[in-house]
């Protein structure tokens, strides 16, 4: 690049520093929403809380009548008539947008993920009807079982052996994502069984190309990530490769699926897309990699903060293992290591103790749509056209007026009537989203994270090191414990429980 074009660029990047100078130091002005949201949230104050963005946001929205706030991020809300004015009613108005659309775009392309409008309106209606058919169950089902038996047990029994401190969210991570692998494209990578070449290569290309393009996130302007993009410099310059390599590995895995084609598909989500129509081989790339983002880390995060919260609650340890006792004892033949799809289904207290961790640290805390044409949300705060605009699960699970005074104890009582779990309305609860966009592998999640939190408590004591010490999210793209999980386990005696 020559000198001027550099020139060229400097200038407009100097007005935009400027201009955030300008604004971060200017005094606010009278608030200009009618009766609602309070202008807060200077860029000052997010600069200086933005290693807290969460509590922060959560501290603004509970001191806020409306449960809104208007910030120089744009509005945040806790509010569930605003939730479901955004998500449902005016769905059309608050598409995902241009800005994080584009940040995504290059390792996503336009899977229904990162797409709006037409685009992703066809892909949900063939993956809503792929997503919930018995066989599919089934197959996640199965999948999981092989992998808790075959791979994850025996890594923790020799754990248990040599005394070993591990860490389980590192485990239980590596698990997911074979499985999502699995049930996207039935190719298994291999990260707990002991890595392959190629499927170590993909899931680390994965795994950083991830951790990259959320970068993009924390640049002010779209410009500024896409001049380093332009120049291939910094971050940009190793996305591009990591993305290179997911991209590689993803089509190779559709361009072999479509030749075997001729001798039988399979259960996977890849066959199942393939069958239905004669869609691209580019359009099926950014179909998988989307599914294997949004399965991924969700349900590692969610176990990982359930292992955590049990530990500090013997008596909720206690009732699950009760309730996992109870489903085994009416069983006629002799217990496997794993559950069956109606054992795993009847575990309503596991349930409400999985929901209850997914209350108060769901994996994706804060969603951001993006206003399509001006707009009064039903709280009265006014949004402008291409503001941004969104709802905290994160601040809406702590919050009083949703959850009463004990909102912020862990109580898996509160889902259960007559010891039968009650789902809550999911505009209260959108942790799973909601609307016509809602999360479609939700059942998907609850099967895999009851039959291996099933599993592994029947079998294993599982002892958090430095259990009472409070854990801290760390939130990039997923609300993850910070630092790990350090766990002992211990061989519980065999309760009429085969081996693996
Ligand atoms: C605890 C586990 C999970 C949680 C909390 C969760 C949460 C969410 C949320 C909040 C969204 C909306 C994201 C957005 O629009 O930006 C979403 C979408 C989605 N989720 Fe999940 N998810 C979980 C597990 C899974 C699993 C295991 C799969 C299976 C592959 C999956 C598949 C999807 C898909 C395909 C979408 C996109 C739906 C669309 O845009 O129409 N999720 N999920």
């Amino acid at each position: 690049m020559d000198l001027s074009s550099v020139l060229y660029l400097a200038l407009p990047l100097s007005v935009l520093a400027l201009t955030i100078l300008y604004l971060s130091h200017r005094r606010p002005g009278p608030a200009k929403q009618p009766n609602s949201a309070a202008r807060a949230g200077s860029f000052y104050e997010l600069m200086k809380n933005s290693h807290r963005i969460l509590d922060w946001t959560a501290e603004l929205l509970a001191a806020s009548p409306t449960g809104t706030v208007t910030t120089f991020m744009g509005v945040v809300t806790s509010n569930p008539s605003n939730v479901e004015h955004i998500l449902k009613n005016r769905f059309d108005n608050y598409p995902k947008g241009d800005r994080s659309t584009t940040i995504l775009a290059d390792f996503l392309g336009r899977g229904i993920f990162n797409s709006d409008g037409d685009h992703w309106k066809l892909q949900r209606k063939t993956a809503s009807l792929e997503f919930n058919t018995k066989t599919i169950r089934t197959f996640v089902l199965h999948n999981i079982r092989r992998e808790v038996a075959g791979c994850l047990l025996p890594i923790l029994a020799a754990a248990a052996a040599a005394g070993e401190v591990l860490d389980l969210q590192d485990l239980l991570e590596r698990l997911a994502f074979d499985n999502v692998c699995k049930v996207a494209f039935n190719e298994d990578p291999g990260r707990l069984a002991g890595d392959t070449d190629q499927g170590r290569e993909f899931a680390n290309a994965f795994e950083e190309a991830t951790n990259l393009v959320v970068q993009r996130y924390r640049h002010p302007f779209l410009f500024s990530w896409k001049l380093q993009r332009f120049l291939g410099i910094g971050s940009e310059k190793l996305l591009k490769e990591k993305i290179a390599t997911v991209h590689r590995f993803a089509m190779r895995v559709v361009r072999a699926k479509k030749r075997a084609e001729a001798r039988g598909l399979g259960d996977d989500l890849l066959s199942r897309f393939i069958a239905e129509a004669d869609y691209s081989d580019e359009f099926l790339r950014d179909i998988i990699i989307s599914f294997v983002l949004a399965g991924r880390d969700t349900t590692s995060a969610t176990l990982t903060w359930f292992f955590w919260l049990i530990s500090t609650r013997p008596d909720v340890k206690n009732r699950i293992m009760d309730e996992i006792r109870s489903v085994r004892s009416k069983k006629q033949k002799p217990a496997e290591a794993t559950f069956t799809l109606d054992e795993v289904r009847n575990m309503d207290y596991l349930h409400a103790a999985l929901s209850e961790t997914l209350r108060l640290y769901p994996p994706v805390p804060l969603q951001t749509r993006e206003c399509a044409a001006d707009d009064v949300l039903p709280d009265g705060t006014k949004v402008s056209k291409g503001r941004p605009v969104m709802y905290s699960s994160f601040a809406m699970g702590r919050t009083e007026r949703i959850w009463g005074k004990d909102c912020r104890e862990f109580k898996p009582e509160r889902w259960l009537e007559n010891g039968v779990f009650q789902p809550k309305n999911p505009f209260r609860f959108p942790v799973f989203h909601a609307g016509p966009r809602m999360c479609l592998g939700k059942d998907m999640a609850y099967i895999q994270m009851k039959a291996v939190a099933a599993t592994v408590m029947e079998r294993f004591e599982v002892e958090v090191v430095d259990r009472e010490k409070e854990r801290e999210p760390d939130f990039t793209m997923i609300l993850r414990v910070k630092g790990g999980l350090p766990v002992r386990v211990r061989e519980r005696p065999a309760e009429g429980v085969l081996a693996a």
